[in-house]
């Protein structure tokens, strides 16, 4: 299968906003190589092995965005310099900006990502570890194999830990679980792992469905039911944790929805909610729930909530 590739050569400052875009343009999958984070890598782990040649690179972000070849290109890439050109404007040193367009196949892609990905200690207890990498795992440690190939989710993400650091904190043993835009998986996974009873998670992305199924396999989990579903549309019953990250719009759209799917004393965890929107996800969530906790990391978002009192 063939995808177009947008390439962004850009300043650290401007990773993180830069990565925004280019998932707000609908893209199938981004690979970010950021040099500093393979240094801070090869300083704090553990590998036996890790590939020098990693740390030759400068200081530029290089971030690649994978979109279907029908895609009309010209628009996306026209969008992504203006907003660039804004980013500018605001005062963010977006470096020596460079975009290129090429064409790749499929398999060059969703593997390139894998020499930057390592096992990641998230959390107290979690361990998330890349199915070709090994880990012995230390006591009380939970680990999570994973093969992300190219759905969202491979724990590195701000807002994947900051859910599975809450996660750790309120699956309580027996309790029903809602994984609304699972992605990988991974939170489904860590769920299960952290003592839940039952887990349904569900995208609407096919390709994610189909990966993470394949993950709960590979964690040889019965108690893990995967099906696809646009938002809470395909849910049944109520839980006691429902989790969802998604992007803002979403979590708008899904909030009505979650209090006749959440039992009485439920929690309702919404991540991937960038800072700038953060007013507005507050204002639809107050009409139903109560904010109770929040975490923050770089310009993310994650909120938890139960039921207004
Ligand atoms: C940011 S990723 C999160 C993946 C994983 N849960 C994690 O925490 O790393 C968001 C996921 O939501 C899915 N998604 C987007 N819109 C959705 C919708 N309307 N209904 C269900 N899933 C959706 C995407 O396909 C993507 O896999």
């Amino acid at each position: 299968m063939k995808w177009l590739e947008i390439q962004v050569t850009t300043s650290q400052e401007a990773e993180e906003a830069v990565t925004g875009i280019l998932y707000d343009l609908g893209a199938g999958g981004v690979v970010i190589k950021n040099p500093n984070d393979v240094k801070e890598l090869a300083q704090t782990s553990e590998w036996d092995y890790f590939d020098p040649s990693l740390l030759e690179e400068g200081e530029e972000v290089k971030i690649s965005a994978y979109f279907l070849i029908t895609t009309d290109i010209t628009d996306k890439v026209n969008f992504l310099k203006e907003r660039i050109w804004e980013l500018k404007s605001f005062g963010i040193n977006v470096g020596n900006v460079k975009v290129e367009v090429s064409e790749v196949d499929e398999e060059d892609w969703a593997d390139s990502w894998k020499k930057y990905y390592k096992p990641l200690k998230v959390g107290k207890r979690i361990v998330v570890r890349p199915l070709w990498e090994e880990y012995s795992p230390k006591e009380g440690e939970i680990v999570i194999d994973l093969d992300p190939g190219m759905a969202f989710g491979t724990g590195t993400h701000e807002t994947t830990k900051m859910c599975l650091q809450f996660l750790e904190d309120i699956v309580k043993p027996g309790a029903i679980v809602f994984d609304v835009g699972c992605g990988s998986g991974i939170l489904s996974i860590a769920a299960s792992k952290l003592g839940a009873s039952y887990v349904y998670g569900a995208d609407v992305d096919e390709m994610a469905v189909k990966i993470a199924r394949e993950n709960v396999k590979l964690n040889g989990l019965e108690n893990v039911e995967i099906f696809q579903s646009d938002l809470l549309k395909n849910f049944r019953g109520k839980a006691d944790v429902i989790v969802a990250n998604i992007i803002a719009d979403a979590i708008i759209r899904l909030i009505p929805d979650v209090l006749p799917h959440l039992k009485e004393e439920g929690l309702f965890l919404a991540s991937g909610i960038i800072k700038d929107r953060f007013e507005e996800v507050k204002e639809r969530a107050e009409e139903f729930f109560e904010i109770i906790d929040m975490k923050e990391e770089k310009e993310w978002l994650s909120i938890l909530m139960k039921k207004k009192g």
